[in-house]
């Protein structure tokens, strides 16, 4: 039997078909969730964009409240784009809604509660006793606290979160420039597979894998251009495969092991079959048909996802642009399992958060299961385990890849 390559073998094989992204787009904000940043971004203007009030209140000078209780003469209103706001010179002050203008010669905010002053739609009152001495400078948000005009707000790679949509805005900005998506096919090899929710005949089975391959590279960044089913003849697939629409990548399933119908293998030249140390997921197959990047990934679906997770989501993060490092989480076991010696175990697993710390069990009470697709949706992560462990004991440490 040939060895078994280890993970990272595979993985740094699969990442020689990749290239980093060369077409950009410009995005509005609310197209670009998501996305990957091609360029720095400066600020276009400060944040906050002028010295503002934190609370409903009156804006003085700290220097009249020396002593307090203090009446001032109040001399104007700054609310939300009100008009010129008189200065505050000594023994005034000015009423200031939450986010309004500070006006110039104020330094400092009382709020409303700390006077004699209802709080409320009332009329502007012709003076004001402030009756506790309040720090000086006091809910004043000065301009540029945040950042200022020119300041760097992202770096090309950066990816597009709610929040910094959000810091965008902000910022001034109302596009950006974002690499293009990877356009990507998805095809699930099988004469047995059949469209979901259609009648099934002897020996059929609904094809789960596309949808759900689709759905990870979607989520992974990716624009996925094609998704379809095929057979287990060869030439039918070859002719599907050369009447794709563009791609940079093609992900496969099905047809990679050692059965008499294996199409992906039996396609000829372009693709080399490997058998990896992992469990699920162990003959795979990658390589490029017709110039492009193609995954060939096992048909179990389980097999799929977790294959999905170790090589296509690191390959397409090439491709996208986004950088995201594994970020290795050790959690503790709340029951034993066992493993498949001499391959890394892929566990799916639920989290459990106890105040004694957080542990995982797994997902499906058979354990290990690569057919095991109609209860996947329940773990939250994989169990990573080492190819030497094949025992996993109730509460000793393991690694959790978050999915
Ligand atoms: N003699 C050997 N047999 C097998 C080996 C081996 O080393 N020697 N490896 C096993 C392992 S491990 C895996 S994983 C599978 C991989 O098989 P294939 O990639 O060739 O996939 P298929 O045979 O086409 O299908 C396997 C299984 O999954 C179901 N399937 C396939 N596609 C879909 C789909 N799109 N949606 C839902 N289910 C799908 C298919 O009906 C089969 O039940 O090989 C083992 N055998
Ligand atoms: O390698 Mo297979 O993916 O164990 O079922």
């Amino acid at each position: 039997m040939p060895a078994l390559l280890t993970v990272e073998d595979y993985l740094a094989r699969v990442l020689t078909l990749g290239h980093s992204p060369r077409r950009v787009e410009t995005v509005p904000l609310d197209a670009a969730l998501g996305r990957v940043l091609a360029v720095d971004v400066a600020a276009a203007v400060s944040v906050p964009p002028f010295d503002n009030s934190a609370m409903d209140g009156y804006a003085v000078r700290a220097a009249d409240l020396a002593v307090v209780p203090v009446s001032l003469t109040v001399v104007g209103e700054s609310a939300a784009v009100s008009g010129p706001i008189p200065r505050v010179v000594p023994g005034s002050a000015v009423r200031v809604m939450t986010g309004g203008r500070v006006p110039i010669g104020a330094d400092t905010v009382v709020p409303v509660e700390q006077t004699d002053q209802p709080a409320g739609a009332v009329p502007l009152p012709s003076r004001v006793e402030i009756r506790a001495a309040v720090r000086s400078g006091a809910h004043v948000r000065r301009m540029a606290d945040d950042l200022a005009a020119g300041d760097p707000v992202f770096a090309a790679g950066d990816l597009v979160t709610p929040a910094a949509l959000g810091a965008a805005a902000a910022v001034g900005v109302s596009s950006l420039l974002v690499w293009a998506r990877p356009r990507v096919a998805v095809l699930a090899t099988g004469a047995e597979l059949v469209e979901p929710g259609s009648a099934l005949a002897d020996g059929e089975l609904h094809d789960s894998n596309s949808v759900m391959l689709a759905a990870l590279a979607g989520e992974a960044g990716a624009d996925v251009a094609w998704a379809g089913r095929c057979g287990d003849d060869p030439t039918e697939l070859a002719a599907l495969l050369g009447g794709l629409p563009p791609v940079e990548l093609i992900l496969t399933t099905g047809g990679v092991s050692a059965g008499v119908y294996e199409p992906l293998r039996q396609l000829g030249a372009g693709l080399e079959f490997c058998s990896v140390a992992m469990q699920p997921g162990k003959p795979q197959g990658y390589g490029r048909i017709n110039g492009v990047p193609l995954l060939a990934f096992p048909g179990n679906p389980v097999s799929s996802f977790v294959s999905f997770r170790v090589f296509g989501r690191p390959l397409l993060d090439v491709c996208t642009g986004r950088r995201r490092g594994e970020r290795a989480r050790v959690v503790r076991a709340a029951e034993g399992w066992s493993g498949p010696p001499g391959r890394r175990q892929y566990l799916p697993v639920r989290v459990e958060e106890r105040p004694d710390g957080t542990f995982v069990r797994p997902s499906h009470r058979r354990g290990s299961g690569s057919h095991l697709v109609a209860s996947l949706h329940l773990a939250d992560g994989l169990a990573v385990v080492p190819d030497e462990q094949s025992v996993v004991t109730a509460g000793e440490p393991v690694m959790l890849m978050e999915v």
